[in-house]
C-alpha cells in the first residue's frame, strides 16, 4: 500500500484508524449479515408488489422533507457541492425522498403506488442511548391511501419481514400521533402552548400536567398498554376519535401472536405522521434488539399543485438486526490447494461453492470450511 502523501510534499501524514463518532467500519461476518438481512426484508416486501426505487445518497434540503404535509426535526448532515456552490444534505431518511418521487417523477402513476427501498441514512447527531449516525434503513410506502386495509398491510407485511429475517418475539407498538391535538384543538383545550403539552406527555410526565393547565390530559398517560387493556381505558374517556380506536382493535386483531401494546400520546419519531404511527421491538439469538428495530405509520404526500396524497409505509433498521446476532451465517468456503486446475474451480462455483484458490504452496486454509482434496470437498 502506497503511503497517503501531504499535498505539501513533505512527506507520508501521520495515518489513524480513527472515524467520526457515530461512524463504524462493518467486517466480515457482520457486514455479510447486514446484506442478506437487506435481502431478506426486500424480498418479503417484493413479494407483495412492492417495487423497488433507488434516491441518491444527498439531495438539496427540500428534496428531503419538503414533500411530506409534516416536516421531519432530524438534525441534518450537510455538505457543499462543489461543482455548484450549493448546500447539499445528507439524507435522514427516505420515506420524504420517496415522497418526492411519488409527486413528481410517479405522479402520474396508477395508485396504489407500492415502493420499497433499501439504503444508508444519515443524521447530524447521534441519539442518547445509540451514538449511530448512519443506519441501513429497509422500507416499503404504499402511496395514495392510509385506510385500514393499507395499514394493515403495510404492519403485517413488516412484521412478516422480521419474521423473515429471524426476529422472534415481535411486539408493536401503535399510537395517535396527531390525537393530542386533535384534542387540545377542540375537546380538551389547554392554555399553554402545544409544544409545551407535547413535551410534558412525550416526556409521560404526568406531574408537569396541572402546572400547564392539562390534568385532564393524565388519563392518556395512564392508558398505555396491553392493546385491549388501553382500549378499554381510552374508550371510556369518550374521546373524539372512536373510529381511529376501531382501526387500531382492528390492527391488533390482524397480528395475532404478535404482542400488540397502544402508547395513545407517544410522538417521538413521529412528526410527520398523521392518525396512525407505529414502532416495532423483537429478539435476536444475542438476546432483545436494543430499542426500535423499525418504525411507520400513516402521513400526508405534499403535490406541487397544492394537493395533498395519503400515505402509510414503514422503515427497518438493518444494523439493529446485525448488532442483535441475526444474519450470521457460518461461510461456506472450499480451499483449493496450490496447483487445483482453474476448470475445477470454475466446476466448483457452478456448483455452488465459494472457493478461495492458494496463490502459493504455503497457503493455508484459513477462514475456510471445506478443503478439495482433489476428489472431493472434505470438511475442516
Ligand atoms: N421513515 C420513518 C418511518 C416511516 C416509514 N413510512 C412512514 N413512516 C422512520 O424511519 O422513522
Amino acid at each position: 500500500m502506497p503511503p497517503a502523501w501531504r499535498e505539501d510534499g513533505e512527506g507520508p501524514q501521520t495515518l489513524t484508524g480513527l472515524l467520526p463518532e457515530g461512524f463504524r467500519d462493518r467486517l466480515p461476518p457482520q457486514a455479510e449479515a447486514a446484506a442478506a438481512l437487506l435481502r431478506t426484508l426486500l424480498d418479503t416486501v417484493a413479494a407483495r408488489g412492492y417495487a423497488r426505487v433507488q434516491p441518491p445518497l444527498v439531495e438539496f434540503e427540500t428534496g428531503l422533507s419538503g414533500w411530506l404535509m409534516k416536516p421531519a426535526s432530524t438534525a441534518l448532515l450537510r455538505a457543499t457541492d462543489p461543482a455548484s456552490g450549493l448546500g447539499l444534505a445528507l439524507r435522514p431518511d427516505i420515506t420524504g425522498q420517496i415522497a418526492r418521487i411519488a409527486a413528481t417523477r410517479l405522479a402520474d402513476a396508477p395508485r396504489p403506488l407500492r415502493l420499497a427501498y433499501g439504503g444508508p441514512v444519515l443524521r447530524a447527531k447521534g441519539g442518547q442511548l445509540n451514538p449511530a449516525r448512519e443506519f441501513l434503513q429497509a422500507g416499503a410506502e404504499l402511496i395514495g391511501s392510509d385506510s385500514l386495509a393499507a395499514a394493515t398491510e403495510i404492519l403485517t407485511m413488516a412484521v412478516a419481514a422480521l419474521a423473515a429475517a429471524g426476529v422472534t418475539d415481535i411486539s408493536v407498538d401503535l399510537t395517535l400521533p396527531e390525537l393530542v391535538a386533535t384534542l387540545a384543538a377542540d375537546r380538551w383545550p389547554v392554555p399553554c402552548p402545544l409544544a409545551d403539552l407535547h413535551a410534558a406527555l412525550d416526556a409521560k410526565d404526568a406531574g408537569a400536567l396541572p402546572a400547564l393547565g392539562a390534568t385532564a390530559y393524565a388519563p392518556l398517560l395512564a392508558a398505555a398498554g396491553p392493546a385491549a387493556q388501553a382500549l378499554a381505558r381510552l374508550r371510556a374517556l369518550d374521546l373524539p376519535v372512536a373510529p381511529q380506536l376501531d382501526a387500531l382493535e382492528s390492527l391488533a386483531a390482524a397480528l395475532p401472536g404478535t404482542h400488540v401494546t397502544i402508547d395513545p400520546t407517544e410522538r417521538h419519531g413521529f412528526e410527520y405522521h398523521s392518525w396512525l404511527g407505529f414502532s416495532l421491538f423483537g429478539r435476536g439469538p444475542e438476546g432483545a434488539v436494543r430499542g426500535e428495530i423499525g418504525r411507520g405509520g400513516s402521513y400526508a404526500v405534499r403535490h406541487s399543485n397544492g394537493t395533498s396524497e395519503a400515505a402509510v409505509g414503514f422503515s427497518l433498521y438493518v444494523d439493529a438486526l446485525v448488532d442483535a446476532g441475526l444474519g450470521i451465517t457460518r461461510p461456506r468456503r472450499l480451499f483449493l490447494p496450490h496447483g487445483t486446475p482453474s476448470t475445477t474451480a470454475d466446476t466448483l462455483r457452478a456448483q455452488g461453492w465459494a472457493t478461495v484458490a492458494a496463490l502459493s504452496p504455503t497457503d493455508t486454509p484459513q477462514g475456510c470450511s471445506h478443503v478439495w482434496n482433489g476428489v472431493e470437498a472434505a470438511a475442516l
